[in-house]
């Protein structure tokens, strides 16, 4: 029986930071996963770096510029027999433009602790899991 072979999707997407708050983003009703949040981002183009896909599709979708700091952990997900995607995150600091939605149902600016009580793709919950605890760690060295 021949088998199907689905290629990976690599995806970058942005974790953005800006005064302590992070962007969250929903899918609109007609985007693949309709209402499910996100971290804003999309595929990468052939030829392009994980990091340009990212600054490219930022500028489209919610009309900023953004710094990319660093790379966390990718997550591989499969949704289904026919689609498989690498989620690539990356920390960035929100650098300038207007907030404008182009494809998105809602964004909003969220505290670090409430990022879990959103719906999620599945694809993020663990990249969700390991920002918070990464961001946990970040004040440590200030504790008393
Ligand atoms: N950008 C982004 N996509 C995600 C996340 N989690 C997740 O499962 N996805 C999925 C949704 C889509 O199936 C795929 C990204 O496709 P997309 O539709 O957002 O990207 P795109 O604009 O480049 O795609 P296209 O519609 O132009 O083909 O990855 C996430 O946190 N950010």
């Amino acid at each position: 029986m021949m088998k199907v072979m689905s290629r990976i999707i690599p995806v970058s997407c942005a974790i953005i930071l800006k005064e302590g708050k992070v962007l969250v983003a929903q899918r609109s009703e007609k985007m693949a996963l309709p209402l499910k949040w996100e971290f804003p981002g999309g595929k990468i183009e052939s030829g392009e770096s994980a990091e340009g896909c990212l600054m490219r599709e930022i500028l489209e979708e919610l009309n900023i510029t953004i710094q990319v700091i660093h790379a966390f952990p990718v997550n591989i997900h499969r949704f289904s027999k026919e689609k498989e995607i690498e989620l690539i995150p990356f920390l960035c600091n929100y650098s300038g433009g207007e907030l404008i939605l182009k494809e998105h149902h809602q964004v909003l600016w969220l505290d670090v602790e409430r990022l879990s009580e959103l719906d999620w793709s599945a694809a993020d919950i663990p990249i969700v899991k390991n920002f918070i605890e990464w961001f946990s760690l970040q004040n440590i060295h200030f504790i008393p």
